[in-house]
């Protein structure tokens, strides 16, 4: 459903577990900062409204949205996480390289939540124009920043209950 149709922002407070035991990994990109640093706010102040820790959320920049999965990885090697979400926004130029980023970055993150049962959110946004950028980014449409925040929640809490196998039973943590 289009994000006209459906705010970012909105969502049921109802379906949302607490964040307090669950530990995020946050990848920023600096490509368009005006944006992404909106859209970590917004990611921000959701995790801590459903009880995310500040000392449980470790959070890097990385230069572009290209770069994210490869940091979305590092981080989840170096600490204990339940959910990593990946923020950025790459803006059509007039030729086809934000397709190549994009789809590249989407297919990275889902291979990786695959493979590792981690869940990496794609809270990227990927608009015609910076104005369609600015309405998803706390703008008209809401914040895609809070849409993955949410996601990252649910998804971090399902990861700590279902997705690491019980001790001394096969490989994972
Ligand atoms: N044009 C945008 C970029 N481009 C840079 C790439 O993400 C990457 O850093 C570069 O290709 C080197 O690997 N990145 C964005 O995040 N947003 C853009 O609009
Ligand atoms: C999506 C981008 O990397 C963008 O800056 C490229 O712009 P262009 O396609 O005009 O080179």
């Amino acid at each position: 459903m289009a994000s006209a149709l459906k705010n970012l922002s909105t969502y049921d407070e109802t379906n949302i577990p607490d964040a307090t035991e669950l530990k995020f990994g946050v990848v920023v990109a600096d490509w368009n900062k005006d944006i992404t640093h909106a859209l970590y706010e917004g990611c921000l102040e959701t995790l801590t409204k459903h009880g995310a820790l500040t000392d449980n959320i470790h959070v890097i920049q990385v230069p572009g949205t290209f770069e994210l999965p490869a940091a979305a990885r590092m981080i989840a090697t170096r600490e204990t996480l339940d959910a990593v979400i990946c923020i950025g926004c790459v803006i059509k130029g007039e030729t086809q390289h934000d397709e190549y980023i994009n789809n590249s970055v989407a297919q990275g993150l889902v291979n990786l939540s695959i493979a590792t049962g981690l869940p990496y959110i794609f809270g990227v946004l990927t608009p015609n124009t910076h104005q369609q950028a600015v309405d998803r980014a706390g703008g008209e449409h809401g914040n895609k920043g809070v849409e993955a925040a949410v996601t990252g929640i649910r998804m971090g809490s399902l990861y700590k209950e279902y997705g690491k196998r019980k001790k001394g039973i096969g490989f994972g943590r």
